[in-house]
């Protein structure tokens, strides 16, 4: 019998492969870095066909490593960074373009013009859950084919296909021209600004006022059901492909948020706060995007709240690549532990304008309260309490949506292992922060998305019954400290904004 199942999670600076056993634990892993394409400021792209190329390397690694024969292997999921635009010729195979990954700003006229409409930003909230911004996947598209020679043509004569990373890599594993399926899951198509929230299907006007043709778009299926199989010849050959999931949604799963009030964060290239709303969406008043966080196949819709950040864990990246100031991500730890605090010292990453609650494209990175005394260890900690500070504001627009209080946060990604930072984030929000056994929550969500469908876990009580913790951070800042440093924090947010003209 099968005892296993594997995920892939197509990230966005790594895709992996990683195998599961029933408890949820890691049997094995396998990853590769793909190239960050830079052609701009403010332009970042991925190449598609680099990325499938390493998620067929990284599925046979996961394999080899734990030495392991697909008939181990009962089912497939995949989970996939989120927006990231895939527009490809179904003939063919050939992506028209490099993927326009989601932190990339090309769309910003696109937008602004959509947003002069009545209704201004938020004028597809009531029915994508999402205010008009260069992160979601329509304007991509619609980029796309009014910049890529010939290519609204082609579309209109049905000739090209468009995917976020799930639907490219899932197209492609299960045989590309020669039948591959073109689908997608509700809590990935709820990230193109195209899909209604309530029904899950594509909205004819929206795609329309966006100028995609609707030929193009996959189709919507749930999060856990069986959509077909790995081709034979290939990588996987054979074994059934049973659960999509974005990849925050995954996480969100993989950390048994499975009840309205529970909440997680995941802390990797951005930072993402996702609070289970229940089977009604919620519509936010303070700046966050509702979202589907999962279907599991017939069942009813789950919906979240969600608090995106651009850039947390990718300013650590910055630090190291772009000034050299650290040799590799954790030697930033002890970097900024070389200090007491801040030394007055804050850098707001709007390296993308803001994403949530701000929502700003005019906004660029700043590092205010600069004086003479400020040194190394101090710019360590200010790049670290970003972070903490701007998962702060998510949690309190969060708190006024919604009403609930977070009484822990559940936290996950490559960060976590920051034992600085996480402490800085109780102190900071004041609410104890909690981090799991297993880290991969990622994989492991999309793992379960398939595991159900395939009946190797049998529901909820499998997930919840896996889930444990591996350490507990607990508030000691003073009240007076906290609040006095986050509004200083909130004053250099300000001094980001409008920097960007029309
Ligand atoms: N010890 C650490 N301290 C601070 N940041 C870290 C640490 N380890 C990794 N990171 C950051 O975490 C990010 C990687 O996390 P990961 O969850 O793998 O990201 P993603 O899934 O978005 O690719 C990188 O941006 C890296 O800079
Ligand atoms: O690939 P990650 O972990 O950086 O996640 C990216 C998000 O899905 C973007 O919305």
């Amino acid at each position: 019998m099968a005892s296993y199942i594997a995920a892939i999670d197509q990230g966005t600076t790594s895709t992996r492969c990683i195998v599961f056993d029933h408890a949820g634990q890691v049997v094995s892993v396998d990853q590769v870095e793909h190239q960050q394409i830079l052609p701009r400021a403010g332009w970042v792209e991925h190449d598609p066909m680099e990325v499938w190329t390493n998620t067929r390397q990284v599925c046979a690694g996961a394999l080899a490593k734990a030495d392991l024969v697909l008939s181990e292997i009962a089912a497939v999921g995949i989970t996939n960074q989120r927006e990231t635009t895939v527009v490809w010729d179904r003939h063919t195979g050939e992506p028209v373009y490099n993927a326009i990954v989601w932190q990339d700003t090309r769309t910003d006229a696109i937008v602004n013009e959509l947003a002069r409409g009545e209704g201004g930003q938020n004028r597809y909230q009531s029915r994508t859950g999402l205010p008009l911004a260069t992160y979601f996947a329509g304007p991509k598209i619609r980029w796309i084919l009014d910049n890529v020679d010939g290519a609204r043509e082609r579309a209109e004569r049905g000739e090209l296909m468009f995917g976020t990373m799930d639907t490219w890599v899932l197209w492609n594993s299960t045989g590309g021209t020669e039948g591959g399926l073109h689908i997608t899951d509700p809590t990935n198509a709820s990230r193109t600004m195209l899909m209604d929230l309530r029904t899950l299907s594509w909205d004819p006007d929206i795609c329309a006022e966006f100028g995609v043709p609707m030929s193009m778009l996959p189709e919507i299926r749930s999060s856990s059901e069986i959509y077909g199989h790995f081709r034979e010849r290939g990588v996987l050959g054979g074994l059934p492909i049973a659960g999509i999931l974005g990849d925050q949604q995954a996480a969100t799963f993989g950390q048994a948020c499975l009840t309205p009030g529970e909440a997680k964060n995941t802390y990797g290239t951005g930072n993402f706060l996702l609070l289970n709303t229940g089977t009604e969406p919620v519509l936010s008043e303070n700046g966050l995007v509702t979202t589907v966080g999962y279907k599991i196949d017939d069942q009813p819709t789950v919906y979240c709240l969600e608090g995106s950040i651009a850039v947390t864990g990718s300013l650590v990246q910055w630090m190291r690549d772009n000034l050299g100031m650290i040799g590799s991500a954790p030697e930033i730890e002890q970097v900024a532990a070389s200090v007491e605090d801040n030394g007055g010292a804050y850098f707001v990453p709007a390296f993308s304008g803001l994403f949530a609650p701000h929502w700003r494209s005019d906004a660029r990175g700043v590092i205010a309260g600069l004086t003479r005394f400020v040194n190394r260890g101090h710019l360590a900690r200010a790049v670290l309490e970003a972070t903490a500070f701007q998962t702060r504001e998510v949690a309190e627009a969060m708190n006024a949506d919604s009403g609930v209080e977070l009484k822990a946060l559940k936290v996950d990604g490559g960060m976590v292992n920051n034992e600085l930072l996480m402490q800085f984030q109780a102190d900071i929000l004041d609410v104890p922060v909690i981090r799991p056994k297993v880290n991969e929550t990622t994989a492991l969500g999309a793992a379960y998305a398939a595991g159900l469908a395939v009946g190797f876990w049998s529901g909820e009580k499998d997930i919840r019954a896996n889930w444990a913790k591996d350490k507990e951070w607990d508030p000691k800042m003073s009240k007076q400290v906290r609040e006095q440093q986050y509004a200083e924090w909130q004053k250099a947010v300000t001094k980001t904004f409008g920097w960007v003209e029309d």
